[in-house]
């Protein structure tokens, strides 16, 4: 079972700032989301409110049309909320496990089978005997997400749970964590700043931009269509780079034609292109002029580093030949890998109104991993 997650008109603040400002949002049963966001985003807080963990100073965040401030316990016990240090109890594995199921009044027997299948879905089965302080950061979160996972909660809240591991653990371990996940009906929001984690386990993304929503959209349509220079920057768009637009509708960098088009009002764009989508030819090639300050090697390609501020990257296939530090040639930009984009879609910036008096915020606060 999943469950519907409702956001209405919520403001929230912090210190005397506003850090969520969320006029309609709703969550369906089932749905397997990602909320992508800048460092201090808002996306703990949205996610701190979905949990039932906190209430909003304004406005209203309802699980199956529940409101959270009358649900209490029994709302926060549908969930599970694994934040990004896994925060497991100093005990064996097993028992870290099958607790929230004793809590949840699980019998004994069906506990220890329950946590076993969990951990063999994330594949730490082999750890269940040992404790949990000993383990490395990897396996920890991997008990902490079969903790989760054993109480088939019906939404499962994910801040960052990768974040703190290297690249070949966060790609083992979000393959294992998007494998456990297949064929449950949970509804799944997963916070995070990098793209390349998030989009890996949803169909829609969310990008959360100074506590408000910029864009909301199946996965797919963030990544080709991002609705301003925020959101290419959140989904992993290598270079963004000042652009005009003349009221010929000439797309230009550096005083450059591009012949990128733009269906817009003329004046000052951005043009988001990913490094694949940049394509370097000889001084005498048309495009924009550029200096090349190093070429760096990679796996499969080389990445041409072009003199800018920041600079801007270029991908090249190993079997093309590969300009020298210091030459200039000319770059353009591949149609399909490239978007104009409006510097930015802030609709309602501006000073925040003051926070309520007395935030309404409970004394307990369910941060724990199926609390
Ligand atoms: N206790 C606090 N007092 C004042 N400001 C706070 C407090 N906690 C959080 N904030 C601010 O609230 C804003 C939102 O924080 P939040 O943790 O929700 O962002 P985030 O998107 O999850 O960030 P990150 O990716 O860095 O975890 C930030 O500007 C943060 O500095």
């Amino acid at each position: 079972m999943g469950a519907q997650l409702r956001v209405d008109g919520v403001r929230h603040y912090r210190g005397g700032h506003e850090v969520l400002h969320v006029d309609s949002l709703d969550i369906h049963d089932g749905e397997q989301v990602c909320v992508l966001g800048p460092n201090g985003a808002g996306k703990t807080t949205l996610l701190r409110l979905l949990a039932a963990a906190e209430r909003p100073h304004t406005g209203r965040v309802s699980v199956d049309g529940t409101d959270i401030e009358h649900g209490g316990i029994a709302l926060r016990r549908r969930a599970a909320y694994a934040t990004q240090r896994p925060g497991l109890l100093s005990t064996s594995v097993a028992r870290n496990v099958t607790l929230p199921l004793a809590w949840r009044k699980v019998p004994r027997k069906r506990r220890r089978d329950l946590a076993d299948d969990a951990l063999r879905l994330l594949g730490v089965a082999h750890l269940a005997d040992r404790q949990a302080a000993g383990l490395s950061g990897g396996e920890q979160q991997r008990v902490n997400l079969a903790r989760a996972l054993a109480i088939d909660p019906d939404v499962l809240l994910l801040d960052e749970p990768a974040a703190s591991l290297d690249a070949e653990s966060r790609l083992s371990f979000l393959h294992d964590l998007g494998r456990a996940l297949t064929g449950r009906t949970t509804t799944v929001v997963h916070v995070s700043h990098r793209a390349d984690d998030a989009l890996r386990l949803a169909d829609r993304a969310i990008a959360l931009v100074d506590g408000n929503v910029w864009q909301d959209d199946t996965a797919d349509a963030v990544i080709r269509r991002p609705a301003d220079a925020n959101v290419a920057a959140l989904v992993g768009y290598d270079n963004l780079l000042d652009a005009h637009v003349r009221t010929d509708g000439e797309v230009t960098v550096r005083g450059e034609h591009t012949g990128l088009p733009w269906h817009g009002e003329p004046g000052p764009v951005v043009v988001a292109a990913f490094a694949t989508g940049v394509c370097v030819g000889s001084s005498a090639s048309a495009g924009v002029p550029a200096r090349v300050e190093r070429v760096v090697p990679g796996p499969g390609y080389r990445t041409v580093v072009l003199e800018g501020n920041p600079p801007l990257l270029a991908s090249i296939p190993l079997r093309a030949p590969a300009p020298s530090a210091g030459q200039h040639v000319r770059i353009s930009f591949d149609p399909d890998l490239s978007r104009v984009l409006p510097r930015s879609v802030a609709t309602h910036r501006g000073p925040a109104p003051a926070p309520a008096p007395s935030p309404r915020v409970p004394a307990h606060a369910a941060t724990a991993s199926g609390t």
